[in-house]
Formats: C-alpha cells, structure tokens, sequence
C-alpha cells in the first residue's frame, strides 16, 4: 500500500502503491507528502500511476466502517486531495494501469489527462450500485470534466468502462499498452515544459472554482 515518488528526468511519477490503494488515512497522508515533494523538488510536470492490476479501489470502507464517528472528518480528507490535484500548480496526468473505482476513478478524473491500459481494468463509478451517493463535491467534480451526456451513463448506471469504452466516453485521453502507459503519460505532459507555479495554480483555481468550493464545503 506504500505510494512513492520517482523523477523521469524533470517529471514526477506517483506510484499509488501496489494493491488495492484504498484511501486509508495514512495513504492518504503519504500521497498529500508526496505531492509536496514533486513541488520542492522541481518536478515539471506530475504523472500518477500505480503498480499490479489497480490504479484504486477508492474509499477504504473498511476503515469507514470501523470509524463511523470519524466520516465527516475523512471525507473532508478525501475531497482534499480531489481539489488540491484538480488545481495543482503543474501538469498532471493519471497513467491508469488497472481498475479505478469510486473515489479511484474521481481522483483520475481530477488530474488535467488521463491514459488507460488498453487490455484490462476497469474506470468506473459504483455509487449507484453500492448505495453511496455522490457528495456535490464529488458530482461537481465528475461533471466538471465529462460531457453531460458521458456523465448520465458514468454516474447513473454504474458502468464498468473497460479501455475502449473509457477512450469512446471521454473519460480518457489516450489508451496504451501497459508497458507503453508511463511513457505515454510523460509524452503528453514532457513537452509542455516548465510553467510559473503560481500562474498556473490561479489559472486552475479560477477554472474549477465552484468545483474547489463544492469540495471544500462538502462531506
Ligand atoms: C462515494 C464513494 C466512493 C468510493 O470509492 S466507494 C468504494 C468503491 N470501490 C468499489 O466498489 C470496489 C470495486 N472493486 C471490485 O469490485 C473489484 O475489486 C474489481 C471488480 C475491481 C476487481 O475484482 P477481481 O475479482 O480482482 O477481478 P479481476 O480479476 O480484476 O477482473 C474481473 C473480470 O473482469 C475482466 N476484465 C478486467 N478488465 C477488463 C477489461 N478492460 N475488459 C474486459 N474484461 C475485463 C477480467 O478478465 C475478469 O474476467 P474473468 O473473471 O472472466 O477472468
């Protein structure tokens, strides 16, 4: 479950770790310092991925289950990370390796783009199936970024988009093979170059302000 960072060069890689990367509150807290490092250390641009057959699970239920009195406070952890990665002052791309679920598949959708192993994986929302409703963070954040139409079929029906499908509904940008992904995931950012910090960071913050606010207020 340990996520890491590495450079390629000026590019920051984010491994989410190695199983199901559930948000536990202590993954959460190693992502939050990782993404503080890829920041001190000059990254130019961010990618992140994760390693096996899973990019997230999503919401670690267990945990919820087990600390009911504690779910307003984690949620709020949650929508955290969604809006600091929606605004976070360089290109970001998610390199989604495997099955991204729930809160897996918001944290993908809140990265600038977004590449998908071809063969096997799922992107998908479960909400509707697993009885969890969506906060208006997490719904403005989905909308936000997928079409309205894309938006009914990911939201409301719970559908497990394989590649392709992801690639046909705009939930992605790209598919490659998963030897390809990391490298197809630098490719689209690499050649954006350093950008001012602070300039992007505002220019993201104004773009998805009601978005960053719903997050923010929400949970
Ligand atoms: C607001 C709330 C937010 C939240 O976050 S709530 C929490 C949300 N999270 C969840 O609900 C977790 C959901 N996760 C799961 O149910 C499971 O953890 C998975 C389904 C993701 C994985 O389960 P596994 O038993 O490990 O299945 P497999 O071996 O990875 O694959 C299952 C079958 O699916 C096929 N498959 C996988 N990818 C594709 C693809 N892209 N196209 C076609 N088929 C695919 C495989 O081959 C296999 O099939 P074959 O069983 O016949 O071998």
């Amino acid at each position: 479950m340990t996520a890491t960072l590495r450079f390629e060069d000026k590019i920051a890689v984010l491994d989410l770790g190695e199983d199901e990367n559930r948000f536990s509150p202590d993954w959460l807290d190693s992502v939050d310092q990782l993404l503080d490092q890829a920041l001190s250390e000059g990254a130019h641009a961010l990618v992140t991925t994760a390693t096996g057959k899973f990019y997230s699970n999503g919401l670690d239920l267990d945990w919820l289950g087990a600390n009911g009195d504690k779910a307003k406070w984690y949620v709020q952890q949650v929508q955290s990370l969604f809006a600091r990665m929606l605004t976070f002052p360089m290109p970001t791309v998610a390199a989604i390796n495997g099955h991204a679920f729930g809160a897996g598949a918001m944290l993908g959708i809140a990265h600038d783009y977004r590449v998908m192993r071809d063969d096997r994986g799922y992107y998908c929302f479960p909400e509707v199936d697993i009885n969890i409703p969506f906060t208006e963070g997490m719904a403005a954040l989905i909308q936000a970024k997928l079409s309205p139409a894309s938006a009914i079929v990911a939201m409301t029906t719970g559908r497990r988009y394989g590649g392709s499908d992801a690639f046909a509904a705009g939930l992605v940008d790209f598919t490659a093979s998963v030897d390809a992904l990391t490298a197809k995931a630098i490719e689209m950012v690499a050649p954006i170059g350093p950008k001012n910090a602070g300039t992007l960071g505002a220019i993201k913050s104004t773009m998805f302000a009601s978005v960053v606010t719903a997050l923010n207020t929400d949970g």
